[in-house]
């Protein structure tokens, strides 16, 4: 197993935010966490890549606790895709890609060919090698958020923990970006790695064909299968709107939520009153 949780809270300091989370990823598995905003993905997150300390139970990376691993040594398990903001600096998006491998050079190492190598390869399994050379913080966010994924391949951990990695991506480039995610965990392109992803878009749980972690209030309030936890009940229940879950003529599931106009004056009256 490579990462597992175990009765699991997560929070900051005095403040719980989510308790009794479970959960298992090894090689070739995909978890999506879906929930509400703020049900605690992002906290969940930070817990699990060793930033914030567990409150309570455990996680282990590798099968050793995470709390007794250093920030090297948990990178070269797990690498991390953040959401894609522009940054504040200009680099190349070579060299954002060639800080994935910090983790594998010594205190002062410095990239060698090899590490420049790799990079390049990372940016040219995912079709973006003609960008290699360009501005990081001038390329559309589809486009960095593509060299972000490369970076983390460029870090080699046989793990990768996605924030969003869809969001504020259109349509085809969401597309191109689940597509890249189901090869990573699929073991006979990539070794595969495993993925645990947010989103707020149960229909790419089912696309991938997924395990979910349901999460409501900062608990799991269903995990399994895609196919299995994503009902019209449970995601109404979770979301608080009637939801209902179709299957379309290809056989694909497709989660619809109601768009009802009686509704939508009292939830907008509720959602400004001041109370
Ligand atoms: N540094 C912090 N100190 C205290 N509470 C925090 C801190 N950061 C976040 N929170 C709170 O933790 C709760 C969970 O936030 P979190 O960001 O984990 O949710 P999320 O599920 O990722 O939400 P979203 O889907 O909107 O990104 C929220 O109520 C948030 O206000």
């Amino acid at each position: 197993m490579m990462l597992e949780a175990r009765n699991l809270a997560i929070g900051y300091g005095a403040t719980t935010i989510g308790t009794e989370l479970a959960l298992q990823v090894t090689g070739g598995d995909i978890l999506c966490l879906l929930g509400p905003n703020g049900c605690g993905k992002t906290t969940l997150f930070r817990t699990l890549l060793g930033l914030l300390p567990a409150l309570a139970g455990t996680v282990t990376l590798g099968g050793k606790p995470l709390a007794a691993q250093t920030r090297a040594e948990i990178a070269r398990q797990v690498a991390y895709v953040p959401q894609a903001h522009a940054p504040p600096f200009p680099f190349e998006a070579l060299e954002v890609v060639l800080m994935g491998r910090t983790a594998r050079l010594g205190l002062f190492g410095q990239p060698g060919r090899q590490d420049r190598d790799c990079a390049f390869h990372a940016l040219d399994q995912l079709g973006i090698a003609d960008l290699a050379h360009r501005d990081y913080a001038r390329l559309s966010g589809g486009q960095r958020q593509l060299v972000l994924i490369a970076r983390a391949l460029a870090q080699e951990a046989p793990l990768i923990v996605m924030d969003e990695p869809t969001a504020s991506l259109d349509f085809g480039n969401q597309a191109q970006v689940l597509a890249h995610v189901a090869a990573l965990a699929d073991g006979a392109a990539a070794g595969g790695r495993g993925v645990i992803m947010s989103t707020h878009d149960p229909d790419q749980a089912l696309a991938l064909n997924a395990r979910v972690l349901l999460m409501k209030d900062g608990r799991a309030f269903a995990e399994g299968p895609a196919e299995a936890v994503l009902t019209g009940d449970t995601l109404s229940a979770v979301y608080g709107i009637p939801v209902t879950v179709e299957t379309t003529g290809s056989g694909r599931k497709v989660c619809l939520p109601s768009l009802d106009r009686q509704s939508a004056p009292t939830m907008t009256s509720e959602a400004f009153t001041i109370a």
